[in-house]
C-alpha cells in the first residue's frame, strides 16, 4: 500500500454497500512477526477451525471487559488503519477487540452475520494462505429474512491483505468460508475483487485454482459495550 492511497482506491465496486480490499497491506516481515507473536496456549479448538480472542471474549450480554490489546496487535496494524481513516467514526475511534481464526485446508466457517455487538465495521488481515470468502445476500420474504443458498459474490483474500466490510455490506449480507481444499473457477467474472488482487497471474497460471494451506485471519472490531469493572478492581476509585 502506497502512503498516499486512500480507502476509496480499494473499493470492491461489485458489492453494494462498502467493502474494500487492500492487497499487500502489511509486508512479509510484518506477517512473519505477527505469526510468531500469536500465543500458542490461547487457542480454542472448534470443530472446523481454531480461534483466540484478544483481549478476551465477550460476556453473555456482549460486553467487553476493558483491557488494552497486546502491543503486537496494535503496531503496525492499527497505525495503518488510522492512516486510512478506518474506525474514525466508530464509538471508540479504534478497534478494541481482535478475533484470530486459523483454518487448515478443508476447514471454514458457516455463513453468518457478525451482528449487533459490534459497530458495523470489520477489518480482516489475512496471513499465510489465500482463500475465498463467500458473501451471501439476505433476502426479505415477507416477515422472514432468508439466506440464499449460493454465494452472490466471492472475495479472494491473499496473505498480507486487508478486507474491510462496513455499512450495508456489513448489515445486509452474510459471509462464510467453505470447507474445501481448493478454490476453483477463479476468474475476473467470478471473483468480485479480481481487479484489486496483488497477484492474479498466479491464479491464471494455475488454471483458476487456489490450493489452500493453513490460513490465519485477524478480525479487528469495535465492541460497543465496554465495562470498566476491571479498572475498578485494579484500584481506581468507584463513582
Ligand atoms: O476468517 C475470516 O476471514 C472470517 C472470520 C469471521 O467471519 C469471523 O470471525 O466472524
Ligand atoms: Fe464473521
Amino acid at each position: 500500500m502506497a502512503a498516499d492511497n486512500t480507502l476509496d482506491d480499494f473499493r470492491i465496486t461489485e458489492v453494494p454497500g462498502s467493502m474494500f480490499y487492500v492487497p499487500d497491506f502489511i509486508s512479509h516481515k510484518e506477517e512473519a512477526d505477527l505469526l510468531k507473536a500469536i500465543p500458542s496456549n490461547r487457542w480454542i479448538q472448534l470443530q472446523h477451525r481454531r480461534l483466540q480472542t484478544h483481549p478476551s471474549s465477550l460476556s453473555k450480554s456482549n460486553t467487553l471487559l476493558e483491557a488494552p490489546l497486546p502491543a503486537w496487535l496494535v503496531d503496525p496494524i492499527i497505525s495503518k488503519f488510522k492512516s486510512l481513516g478506518l474506525f474514525s467514526d466508530s464509538p471508540h475511534h479504534a478497534p478494541n477487540h481482535v478475533l484470530i481464526n486459523e483454518y487448515n485446508p478443508n476447514e471454514g466457517i458457516m455463513p453468518h452475520e457478525d451482528g449487533a455487538a459490534y459497530y458495523p465495521i470489520v477489518a480482516t488481515v489475512s496471513l499465510s494462505s489465500t482463500l475465498c470468502l463467500d458473501i451471501y445476500e439476505k433476502t426479505q420474504d415477507g416477515e422472514e429474512t432468508r439466506l440464499n443458498s449460493t454465494p452472490k459474490w466471492r472475495v479472494l483474500q491473499e496473505p498480507r491483505s486487508l478486507l474491510v466490510t462496513c455499512g450495508s455490506a456489513y448489515t445486509d449480507t452474510l459471509h462464510g468460508i467453505s470447507e474445501i481444499e481448493v478454490d476453483e473457477d477463479l476468474r475476473a467474472d467470478t471473483v468480485a475483487n479480481w481487479g484489486l488482487l496483488g497477484d492474479s497471474n498466479i491464479l491464471v497460471d494455475n488454471g483458476g485454482k487456489n490450493v489452500r494451506t493453513t490460513r490465519v485471519s485477524l478480525t479487528y472490531r469495535d465492541v460497543l459495550k465496554v465495562s470498566r469493572v476491571g479498572a475498578r478492581i485494579l484500584g481506581r476509585p468507584r463513582g
